[in-house]
C-alpha cells in the first residue's frame, strides 16, 4: 500500500473512530418516511389520541407551541443547564484522563468513581441531587455525572493509543509541551475525543430531561413533559419530546461543526499549523545546503568513549563489551549485520536505553563531563504524519533560533523544496528519511547519531546528502549505523565492528 493510501486510510479511520469500525450512517429520507407512515397507520388503527397521537397531530401541537415565548424560555432553561453540565463533565473528564494517563495512582483512584458514575441510575442521582441542590440546577449535576465517565474513558483510551516512539523522539528533541500535544498527541486523540463529546452530548440531553421530569424544576422542558402526563395531554407529551430530540440533534450538529473546524488547527495539520510552517523567501536560500548557516567547526577536540558496553534483552545478549572512542571531526560507522545491536548501541548513547554494563563518557579527553546534547536521525523516521515537512523539521526549535530560520533552506538543499509544506505522511520513504535528517541536523547538538540515514535514497541523493552531513558536522562527533561499507566511505567514516563477538 502506498504512503498516500495509508494516510488516506488513517484519515478515514480518524473520522470514524476506532480502527476497523464502519462509518455510522445517517438515517435516510425514505427510511424516516417509512416509519412516519407506520406511526400514522398505528395511530389511525388505535383511533385514540390519548393512546397514540399521529405525527400530524404532534407536529400541529408543536407548531402551536412554537410561537409562545414561554416555550422558548423552557428550551433556554433546559439548554443552559444541560450545556453547563456537559461542559463541566467534558472538562473534568478530559483533565482526569490526562492526569490518569500521566500518574497511575490517579487512574487507580478515579477507577471506582467512574465505575460508580456509570452504574448508578439517573433516577437515584436525581433524587440525591434534589436533597443537596435547588431543583432548578439539578440537571447540571446529573448531566455532569453522566458525561464524566464517557469523556474520561474515551480520552484515556485515546491517550493510551498515542505513539510511544514519537513521544520518545519528542523527549530527545526537547519538543515543548504545547507542540507535543498539538503535533504528536492530538492527531491520535482527536477522534476519541470527538466520539466521546458527541456521545456525551446526546446522553446529556436524555439524562438532563429525565432528571427534570423527576425533579420538576419550574420553567423546564422536563416540567412540560410532567404536566402533559398529569393532564393526559399525549399530543403535548409527544410534541415536547420532539422538541427535546430536535434540540439534542441541533446541539450535536453544532458540536460536530465546531469539531470539524478546530480539528486541523488543534492537530497541527499541514497548511493550518501557523508560524511553524511559515517560510518567507528571505528565510529560504535556495539550492546550496552549504550556504544554510552550517555551524562553525568546533575548536576543541572532544571524545566520546564507549567503554565495555553490554546489553541483553530477556536474557539474550545483544552487545557484549563494546569499546571504542569517537572523536570530533572523525565520523564513526558502526558496522554489523542486521539485528546485531547497532540501533541498541545508538539508543544507549542517546540515553533512550540503559546499558546493563559499561559506560558512555564524554570529554576532552574522556574525563566524565556530562553528556552534551545529542541529535538522532531514527531508522523509522518518527515524523508527525499530518504535519508538514517544515513543521517536522522545526518541531523542537525555538522560533527565534537561527536553525528555525535556516530550516526551509536546509530542506530545500536536501531535495524537499517542493514538498516542504506537504504532510509528512504523504512523502515517500526517501523524503521522510531526509526530513528526519533535517530535524536532527537543525537541532543544537554536539553528538549526531545516524541510524541508517541513506536507506531509501538513490546513489545521487546519497552522495548529495552525505556531502551536506560532512560539511555541517565538521568538528562534531558523528556516529552512524549501517551494514553497507559504501555508506562509511560517503561520510569519510572510520568503521567500528559491533555486535556479539
Ligand atoms: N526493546 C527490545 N526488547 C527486546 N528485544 C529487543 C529490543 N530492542 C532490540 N531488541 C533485539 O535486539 C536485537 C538487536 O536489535 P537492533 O535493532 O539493535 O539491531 P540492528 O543491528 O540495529 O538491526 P538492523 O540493522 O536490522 O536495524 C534484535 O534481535 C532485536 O530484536
Amino acid at each position: 500500500m502506498s504512503k498516500r493510501q495509508t494516510s488516506e486510510r488513517t484519515e478515514r479511520e480518524g473520522r470514524t473512530g476506532a480502527k476497523g469500525e464502519r462509518p455510522s450512517r445517517r438515517p435516510t429520507l425514505w427510511a424516516g418516511a417509512f416509519w412516519l407512515a407506520i406511526w400514522q397507520l398505528a395511530a389511525i388503527a388505535l383511533g385514540s389520541e390519548l393512546l397514540l397521537p399521529g405525527p400530524a397531530a404532534v407536529l400541529a401541537c408543536l407548531v402551536e407551541m412554537a410561537p409562545r415565548p414561554a416555550f422558548w424560555a423552557r428550551v433556554g432553561f433546559s439548554l443552559v443547564r444541560i450545556a453547563g453540565g456537559f461542559a463541566l463533565g467534558a472538562v473534568c473528564g478530559t483533565v482526569g484522563a490526562f492526569a490518569g494517563a500521566r500518574w497511575r495512582i490517579v487512574e487507580e483512584l478515579l477507577a471506582p468513581l467512574m465505575a460508580l458514575a456509570k452504574s448508578v441510575p439517573v433516577a437515584s442521582i436525581t433524587v440525591l441531587a434534589l436533597i443537596w441542590l435547588r431543583a432548578a440546577n439539578l440537571a447540571v449535576l446529573v448531566v455532569l455525572l453522566v458525561v464524566l465517565p464517557i469523556v474520561y474513558e474515551n480520552v484515556l483510551q485515546g491517550l493510551r493509543a498515542t505513539d510511544g516512539k514519537l513521544e520518545e523522539a519528542a523527549r530527545l528533541y526537547h519538543v515543548p509541551p504545547v507542540r507535543r500535544l498539538r503535533f504528536l498527541v492530538m492527531p491520535t486523540l482527536f477522534p476519541y475525543l470527538s466520539t466521546a463529546l458527541a456521545l456525551g452530548l446526546s446522553t446529556a440531553w436524555k439524562a438532563g430531561v429525565a432528571a427534570e421530569v423527576i425533579g420538576i424544576p419550574a420553567g423546564s422542558l422536563g416540567e412540560a413533559i410532567y404536566d402533559a402526563k398529569v393532564y393526559f395531554d399525549t399530543p403535548a407529551l409527544f410534541a415536547v419530546t420532539l422538541a427535546v430530540v430536535l434540540a439534542s440533534a441541533a446541539c450535536t450538529a453544532a458540536l460536530r461543526r465546531v469539531l470539524a473546524w478546530i480539528e486541523p488547527l488543534t492537530c497541527g495539520r499541514a497548511g493550518r499549523a501557523g508560524c511553524i510552517e511559515r517560510a518567507t523567501t528571505a528565510e529560504s536560500p535556495v539550492g546550496n545546503a552549504l550556504a544554510t548557516g552550517a555551524p562553525a567547526a568546533q575548536n576543541a577536540e572532544h571524545r566520546l568513549c564507549i567503554e565495555r558496553l553490554s546489553k541483553a534483552f530477556g536474557g539474550a545478549p545483544v552487545l557484549n563489551g563494546v569499546t571504542f572512542t569517537a572523536r570530533s571531526g572523525e565520523p564513526i560507522c558502526l558496522m554489523a549485520p542486521s539485528g546485531s545491536g547497532k540501533t541498541t548501541l545508538l539508543r544507549i548513547i542517546a540515553g533512550l536505553e540503559t546499558a546493563d554494563d559499561g559506560s558512555v563518557v564524554f570529554g576532552d579527553p574522556c574525563d566524565r563531563e556530562p553528556l552534551p546534547r545529542v541529535a538522532m536521525s531514527f531508522q523509522d523516521d518518527r515524523l508527525a504524519d499530518q504535519a508538514s515537512a517544515l513543521a517536522n523539521a522545526r518541531i523542537g526549535l525555538p522560533a527565534e533560533s537561527p536553525a528555525w530560520t535556516e530550516a526551509p533552506g536546509l530542506l530545500q538543499a536536501l531535495g524537499i523544496g517542493e514538498r516542504q509544506l506537504a504532510p509528512a505522511g504523504t512523502c515517500s520513504g526517501g523524503e521522510r528519511r531526509r526530513i528526519g535528517l533535517a530535524r536532527a541536523l537543525l537541532t543544537p547538538h554536539e553528538i549526531l547519531l545516524l541510524d541508517e540515514p541513506f536507506n531509501g535514497l538513490d546513489a545521487a541523493a546519497r552522495e548529495h546528502v552525505a556531502a551536506i552531513i560532512r560539511e555541517r558536522e565538521r568538528g562534531r562527533i558523528v556516529i552512524m549505523a549501517s551494514h553497507d561499507e559504501r555508506d562509511a566511505e560517503l561520510i569519510g567514516a572510520r568503521i567500528v565492528h559491533v555486535g556479539l563477538r
